[in-house]
């Protein structure tokens, strides 16, 4: 909890701090009073101060409403507080934190200093202060923290420490990616729209707020292994100073925990799901007809029944649905200045809801470095490894040439391989001709075979019916 104080009259300024030096001392001290008796103490205290004490408190919360967001004023006037007055304060706390290099001073708990804005001392002139230097003391928090970030690189993970549920929390490396848009390798033009992209919505909080849209933007990288859907993701990164939050979708448990992982997410970030394909199924129908197989087979082994159990604690129950309200839903406008970026390899497994306008709004195709000079199908991964300096005597001229021999092997491999197909598909030709051709001669020898048939048979009648006229001749004779 930290306090600030205003009011007005020098005479009580005395007075003040005597009952903010009672009032800091019962903050410390009241933890030793049984819960009951504090509510008591504290209700007869303010009572009465507030017949002699002259000032106003404007108290901030570091967890207000539920406790499940830090707030952001408090940690602002944190920073500021402790940038601007640790010359001043005789109580300091050293910390290291984090992400920073050096150790860190701040003001202890419940130390008490006066600041000055614009020259006035700040327990007087109540305007000043909540108009102005409250705003004052938030803006420059702010910027502080900007000034100092180092951006970081968050992802979930499952929790122990939450006794009874296991809970996924975010955690958090620093973000030291090195790759940008210079040393991604990307058509200049498709390269500079989306450079554009970016940078128009990272300016675009007022056309956001005016056409009525949460101010986030979709993503959807796709293309085959070792194309830099990563890649570029690191320096999207970069390019904004974003945080990057890679979520593992299979590790949460299900949609609430997803919204919760949402909601604590902060803005300026890109929010990365890898493999959208393969971390959710997307075809829920075909997994409902084979669940219904399994079940049957569950029902009898109880064996099975508990390896299924043990499989349904592990597995995400996250929906399509949830992925789906995750990304455009309610709760996605909490927070704002936000990048979701999906990648896969195979867009076409991807449910259209999943990958339309307005929830992935720009779809950026990564593929084989197309160079004219290549004509064949090297990945910009391939490029890369075959460019790199494989000892400490290889300059850059033996690291080119490395490429130019891999590209000729490629397209050696890729002219041999041509060949083989085109030979063994003259091969398959050829056959199929010779047995056609054989068929056609079998066709034309069982024809003539019928043809002779016939005709054995044709004279065969004709002898018959002559032998019969002669028959009747002979007995006509008699
Ligand atoms: N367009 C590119 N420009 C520069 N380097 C690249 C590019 N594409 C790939 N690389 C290099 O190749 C390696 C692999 O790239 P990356 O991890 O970004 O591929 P990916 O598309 O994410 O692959 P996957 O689908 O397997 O995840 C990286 O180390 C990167 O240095
Ligand atoms: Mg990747």
């Amino acid at each position: 909890m930290m306090t600030t104080m205003m009011g007005g009259g020098e005479k009580l300024t005395q007075l003040g701090s005597a009952v903010a030096a009672i009032m800091f001392i019962w903050a410390m001290f009241k933890q030793y009073f049984p819960p009951e008796l504090q509510g008591h103490i504290e209700q007869y205290t303010h009572k009465l101060i507030s017949y002699v004490y002259p000032f106003i408190h404007i108290t901030f919360h570091e967890y207000p409403g539920d406790g499940f967001e830090r707030s952001k004023a408090y940690a602002a006037i944190e920073r500021y507080l402790s940038t601007n007055s640790t010359n001043r304060a005789k109580r300091l706390k050293a910390d290291m934190v984090r992400d920073s290099k050096a150790i860190i001073l701040s003001m202890d708990d419940y130390e008490e200093i006066t600041d000055e804005y614009k020259g006035i001392k700040l327990w007087k002139h109540r305007e000043t202060i909540t108009k102005n230097y409250l705003n004052y003391v938030l803006e420059e928090g702010k910027a502080i923290e900007v000034k100092a970030r180092q951006r970081k690189l968050y992802t979930n993970s499952r929790s122990e420490q939450w006794v009874g549920s296991r809970r996924t929390m975010w955690s958090h490396v620093v973000f030291e990616h090195p790759s940008t848009f210079d040393t991604l390798a990307l058509e200049p033009n498709k390269k500079k729209e989306i450079i554009n992209d970016l940078k128009t919505f990272s300016k675009a909080k007022d056309y956001y707020k005016k056409i009525g849209k949460a101010w986030k933007r979709g993503y959807l990288l796709y293309g085959p292994p070792g194309t830099g859907k990563s890649t570029m993701i690191a320096a999207m990164a970069n390019l904004l100073e974003y945080d990057v939050y890679d979520l593992e979708l299979t590790a949460v448990k299900d949609n609430t925990e997803l919204r919760k992982l949402l909601i604590d997410t902060s803005s300026k970030s890109i929010i990365v799901i890898e493999d959208i394909d393969c971390s959710l199924d997307l075809t829920g129908q075909r997994k409902k007809k084979e669940e219904k197989d399994e079940k049957k087979d569950e029902e009898k082994d109880p064996v099975k029944k508990k390896m299924k159990d043990d499989r349904e604690e592990s597995n995400s129950k996250v929906t399509l649905s949830g992925l789906l309200n995750f990304i455009d839903g309610l709760w996605s406008a909490c927070g704002s200045e936000r990048i979701i970026v999906f990648t896969t390899n195979y867009l076409e497994k991807l449910d259209p809801a999943l990958i339309r306008r307005g929830r992935m709004d720009k779809h950026i195709e990564l593929s084989y470095c197309s160079f004219e000079a290549f004509k064949t199908k090297t990945t910009p991964a391939d490029v890369a490894e075959n460019l790199m300096p494989k000892s400490a005597e290889e300059d850059a001229d033996a690291c080119l040439e490395n490429l130019i021999k891999a590209i000729e092997a490629a397209k050696e491999e890729a002219r041999l391989k041509a060949e083989e197909e085109e030979k063994l598909k003259a091969e398959k030709e050829e056959k199929e001709k010779e047995e056609k051709e054989k068929e056609k001669e079998k066709e034309k020898e069982k024809e003539k075979e019928e043809k002779s048939a016939e005709e054995v048979e044709e004279k065969k009648n004709s002898s018959q019916r002559s032998e019969r006229k002669w028959g009747h001749h002979l007995r006509r004779d008699c």
